[in-house]
């Protein structure tokens, strides 16, 4: 799959606002066809019950809404059963945005999200969702080329998009060939013209961009995108899409979303895995005593924000 580029020079501009969300536009990318060492983290716990705390009950998939709260947590035995329910959570909320707006902007995260997306790529999602409608985007990137095995693109390309027949005029990468400022600066420009379009909503309480929907991942130190802890990127508060240059996770520049976009998503998906990350999801869920915050901590959404965890990411709870 070819992708577009959010080269601010090659958006075909429109004077008038533009709704046919399906267009698409001459991708100047390369196919992309390199084979990616698998990074997600193998699970090795057996399927058993167990005696979750409450809230949330023990069950094999056990959903709790956190009082007053917009907020879900989905929990599961296995990180199968997780890649299975992620997978018809996305098509029922493509279903359901394609029929209020035509359109469904879907923003990835790289990580082990990609694998736990698997599913959808699968029967009867394959033939049943509407590509067609799909505008794909990225929360954040490594500021590497796309052919890279650190590139947050390539990952999702041969994890997911190459399975899937989303229109390749409706990916967009972020510029490979722009320094980190450069690329930050570009994305925006490039996300600016898409709401001017229409085909990214806009948030009437934040009047930032409201995607449809986000599938985060969260690192065991408690980041996302590239929002690190401690970091003061983690404070942004204007722009949209910012820059890193000393991550503490390699590589050390990157591109990334700021949480008043990822905040302003209608729906954010935050799956979580594996036992490493056990301990930061019981802070990030507020059940750790630890006073840090982390970045998980501060992600909400506009209109759900919904956590799916396994029975390891959930063992803190
Ligand atoms: O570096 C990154 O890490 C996070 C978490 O990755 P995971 O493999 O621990 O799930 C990811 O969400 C982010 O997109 C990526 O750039």
């Amino acid at each position: 799959m070819a992708s577009s580029t959010c080269a601010t020079t090659s958006l075909s501009l429109s004077s008038s606002l533009r709704t046919n969300l399906s267009s698409s536009r001459t991708s100047r990318m390369p196919l992309i066809s390199l084979r990616v060492s698998p990074i997600f983290e193998a699970l090795s716990f057996k399927s058993v019950r167990t005696n979750f705390k409450n809230p949330i009950s023990a069950s094999a998939s056990a959903s709790a809404r956190m009082a007053g709260q917009n907020k879900k947590i989905e929990k599961f035995e296995t990180e199968e059963e997780v890649a299975v329910r992620l997978a018809k959570y996305t098509a029922d909320l493509s279903a359901k945005f394609v029929k209020e707006r035509g359109a469904f902007t879907v923003v990835l995260s790289g990580g082990s999200l990609i694998d736990a997306l698997r599913k959808l790529a699968e029967a009867p999602y394959k033939d049943s969702v509407d590509w067609s409608k799909w505008h794909v985007f990225w929360v954040d990137e490594r500021v590497v080329k796309r052919d890279h095995v650190d590139s947050n693109y390539k990952l999702a390309l041969d994890g997911f998009l190459s399975k899937v027949p989303i229109p390749p005029g409706q990916v967009y990468a972020i510029n490979d060939a722009l320094s980190a400022e450069g690329a930050a600066d570009d994305y925006e420009t490039c996300l600016k013209h898409l709401v001017q379009r229409n085909v990214i909503a806009t948030s009437k309480t934040t009047g930032f961009p409201k995607f449809d929907l986000m599938l985060l991942g969260m690192g065991p130190d408690g980041h996302l995108a590239s929002l690190f802890p401690g970091h003061p990127l983690v404070n942004e508060k204007n722009k949209w899409v910012t820059c890193i240059k000393d991550s503490p996770k390699p590589p050390p520049e990157r591109i990334t979303f700021t949480f008043p976009v990822i905040n302003s998503a209608a729906y954010n998906a935050m799956v979580v895995t594996g036992e490493g990350k056990a301990s930061a999801v019981c802070t990030a869920l507020g059940k750790s005593r630890h006073s840090e915050t982390l970045p998980a901590q501060l992600l909400s959404a506009e209109d759900e924000l919904t956590w799916f965890l396994d029975k390891s990411a959930a063992s803190n709870l």
